[in-house]
């Protein structure tokens, strides 16, 4: 383990700001901001159930995942063209760059759309365009996982997956989102070896609301490499192990884990007790426009509440490079910006 200088409390949060990271864990349609929303509205000829910002704003309070999830679908209705996509993306990837995130994984789902008329092809598109401007304009790398939604059938995850085959060399991954409970992995078993066989990266939510059995069969059944969440893990010590032993990624999202009532404070995360147990945590946001903040905004919260050092700042952040899907001589590359940094950091 790379030891790294101690830094005094009060500059740690410039530290956090300041500190190159990677985000792997963020549902594009989840970067929504309320003021977009209104603008695609408008321009779409559309109409909101919301009379203005302020009201919108007032109904992101969550009992549960669940909750959310019926919130964040109506938010999807607004996007029609393959322009309200990129204007979207575009929009995470600057936020994204000024909290210095060098590499993004970026999540988004094609069933949402085409289940309102919205095609994958336009979907696709849009994303994909933001992600090539933002690597030839701001140097940030940004890449796409198809997340099957889990409260939908194995067939439609490979419909799905059959309506991304022509865009095979725009994605890196497959992932599976949406409502947890009731919906275990095993169910997508078939699409996700289908997804392997043509050379993608497999993540999967597992252990946000649901058991540690989830995680098991996320790693088990579908072969995942990361486990997206993975808070629950924690209740299981043999799971612990595995997870520490196959130095597993975990995408942790502190904020959302706080709104969705995962935990009912954010002194109460285990984030500082993974870290502890060895597993190989990050830290991202998840639905940053719903969750009250971007990736610096988790990290500047988190360690405040838990007390986290720039020990662990600095293991978080190289996490997030060591569990990305980008090559070695990349990895490298950021590895050793991010040590530069620690070790110039005064
Ligand atoms: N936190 C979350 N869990 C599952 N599916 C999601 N889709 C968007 N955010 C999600
Ligand atoms: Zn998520």
């Amino acid at each position: 383990m790379t030891l790294v200088k101690p830094v005094s409390a009060e500059r740690l949060p410039d530290l956090l700001k300041r500190m190159p990271k990677a985000e792997l864990h963020m549902h594009i349609e989840g970067s929504l901001e309320p003021e977009l929303m209104f603008a695609l509205t408008a321009r779409n000829g559309l109409s909101l159930p919301y009379a203005d910002v302020a009201a919108l704003k007032r109904a992101y309070v969550f009992g549960n995942l669940q909750a959310f999830l019926d919130v964040y679908h109506a938010g999807t209705l607004v996007l029609r063209t393959e322009q309200d996509f990129y204007d979207m993306a575009w929009a995470y990837l600057q936020r994204a760059a000024a909290d210095r995130v060098l590499h993004t994984e970026i999540f988004f789902d094609t069933q949402t759309h085409t289940g309102h008329g919205v095609s994958a092809d336009t979907v696709i598109n849009g994303l994909h365009r933001a992600c090539v401007d933002v690597q030839q304009q701001l140097g940030v790398s940004a890449s796409l996982i198809l997340c099957f939604l889990r409260h939908l059938s194995e067939e439609e995850a490979s419909e799905a997956l059959e309506q991304a085959m022509p865009h095979l060399d725009k994605l890196v991954g497959v992932g599976l989102a949406s409502s947890e409970l009731g919906h275990p992995p095993e169910k997508f078993t078939r699409v996700f070896a289908k997804a392997r066989s043509l050379g993608l990266h497999l993540v999967a939510h597992a252990g946000e609301e649901g058991p540690p059995a989830y995680i098991w069969a996320a790693l088990d059944a579908l072969k995942v490499e990361r486990i997206d969440h993975g808070v629950q893990a924690m209740k299981d010590p043999a799971l612990v192990a595995r997870l520490a032993r196959d130095k597993v990624p975990l995408t942790v999202c502190p904020l959302s884990n706080l709104k969705l009532r995962v935990f009912p404070s954010l002194a109460q995360h285990n984030l500082g007790a993974m870290l502890q147990a060895g597993l190989v945590a990050t830290v991202n946001s998840d639905d940053p426009a719903y969750f009250g903040g971007y990736i610096n905004e988790n990290f500047a919260q988190t360690f405040a509440a838990l007390g986290l050092t720039a020990q662990n700042a600095f293991q978080l952040a190289s996490n997030s490079f060591e569990a990305s899907f980008i090559d070695a001589s990349a990895k490298r590359a950021y590895q050793d910006q991010l040590a530069e940094l620690f070790e110039t950091f005064e």
